[in-house]
């Protein structure tokens, strides 16, 4: 028997307990024996969590592979904890057709450490003037839910209010990039105040975010379709999100690690790793961001995992690529910043890391409770195991960490996919994990 006993792992809402897991599923929860030739994993003192789900990631392929492939960057994911991502469609080609987007599935299932999933063009080539085959890519293999012209703005409302249209009746989404092109252009790299001027850096005003974010709503009450807002990064847009979450609008809205923990003030020393779309702000926004993520205004951390290659990355600052890796750091991040300082606690981590983003992204397989019968996606979290990030050992292929050097208490040891070890610190599950894949 393909069997996997997890001993003694904290659960969520109960006492300590052993999870036998066979044949991709959790088959027992209690206080169990060891079947025979079962693999084991001492969990004492782990907390087990629903497999993480990434709303927001960038894996590159096709099209830029120096970047990111779908198979690196699914290590990146599973050395995470994560156990599903959505792959943003901005690749080349981009994934605006049903077969792009069974491609990438296809390419996801190949690799067989995280169920990769994909978020189709709401805009064909992301040109933002004529709908992609959204209906097409809904009942493609693929089973596309999320649409989303990240890296750019649906910024036209009559495109934005038929695309809402559209994905309605399969109970779609579209995931916005909320930015105004004409009050943030794409040369806008820094938020506009006091740091743009005294730097030199073209302006990105806040503005830019909450216009669109204020049309959208009000778009998503007019279809009663849903909008989802993409890497929220300012306090203005919390209030937007507040406001239409008060009136019943279907908008649900994610905040990146990035932009709960780093600010502007990073920008002085001209460091393109810093430079990320939406742009860092300042401490009072970073603050009503971790705010409305413990309150629930805004629903779900994802990542935005932005990988780049260093030819593209490092430049003078203006001409650097916008974005920042970050699937193998937002678990610390969050442990770090939210559970050591007891805003949240693991609980809560599971609902905006794993079941809020299964929901909005209309996964049934994840964001489960850890209970007999449901599938083995789960990570098991070491609370107390301290992690110093090394952007050199990154499973990525790309450099762009902000994070390296910085050590955080609260990190992954081990992830389990669909009833198989995707990734785990334990030198003796790791060797046991090679014969149990055999
Ligand atoms: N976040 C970024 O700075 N960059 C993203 C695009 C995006 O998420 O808007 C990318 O694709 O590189
Ligand atoms: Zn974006
Ligand atoms: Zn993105």
């Amino acid at each position: 028997m393909n069997a996997l006993l997890i001993t003694g792992a904290r659960l969520l809402g109960r006492d300590a307990a052993d999870i036998l897991v066979a044949d991709g599923r959790i088959v027992e929860v209690g206080s169990l024996e060891a079947p025979q030739g079962a693999r084991v994993i001492d969990a004492d003192g782990l907390v087990a969590l629903p497999g993480l789900v990434d709303l927001h990631t960038h894996l590159r392929e096709p099209g830029r592979e120096d970047a990111e492939t779908i198979a690196s960057g699914s290590e990146a994911a599973a050395a995470g904890g994560f156990t599903a991502v959505f792959a943003m469609a901005n690749t080349s080609p981009v994934t605006d057709t049903a077969e792009a987007a069974e491609r990438v599935l296809d390419l996801g299932r190949a690799c067989g450490l995280v169920d990769v999933v994909p978020v189709g063009a709401v805009t064909a080539g992301l040109g933002g003037e004529r709908l992609a085959e959204l209906g097409l890519m809904a009942r493609s293999r693929a089973g596309v839910r999320v649409f989303s012209d990240d890296g750019r703005c649906v910024a036209d409302g009559r495109i934005m209010r038929r695309a809402l249209e559209y994905i309605k009746p399969f109970g779609g989404v579209i995931s916005q990039h909320a930015q105004d092109p004409r009050l943030a252009d794409s040369s806008a790299c820094c938020h506009e105040g006091e740091v743009s001027g005294r730097l030199g850096l073209p302006g990105w005003p806040g503005v830019a975010e909450e216009a669109i974010v204020a049309r959208d709503v009000m778009l998503a009450r007019h279809t009663g379709s849903r909008v989802h807002v993409a890497h929220v990064s300012t306090a203005g847009t919390v209030e937007v999100i507040r406001w239409a979450k008060a009136q019943g609008i279907a908008v649900t809205a994610e905040v990146t690690p990035h932009h709960l923990a780093l600010t502007t003030d990073l920008l002085v020393g001209y460091d393109p790793v810093y430079k990320v779309n939406p742009p860092l702000r300042p401490s009072d926004d970073v603050e009503a961001l971790r705010e409305a993520l413990v309150d629930g205004t805004i629903d779900v951390v994802a990542t935005d995992h932005a990988p780049h290659a260093r030819h593209d990355k490092e430049h003078a600052f203006v001409d650097a690529a916008f974005g920042m890796v970050g699937l193998e750091t937002a678990l610390p991040v969050v442990s770090e910043l939210l559970v050591r300082s007891g805003r949240l606690d693991w609980a809560d981590v599971a609902r905006i890391m794993s079941v809020g983003p299964a929901r909005i992204g209309g996964l049934t397989d994840h964001g489960r409770p850890l209970a007999v019968g449901e599938p083995a996606n789960l990570t098991l979290v070491d609370p107390d195991r301290a992690l110093t990030v090394d952007a050199a050992a990154s499973r990525s292929r790309s450099r762009n960490n902000p994070w390296h050097g910085r050590t955080f208490t609260g990190a992954v040891h081990t992830t389990i996919h669909r009833g198989r070890v995707s990734h785990t610190v334990d030198a003796t599950t790791r060797t046991a994990e090679a014969e149990y894949a055999q």
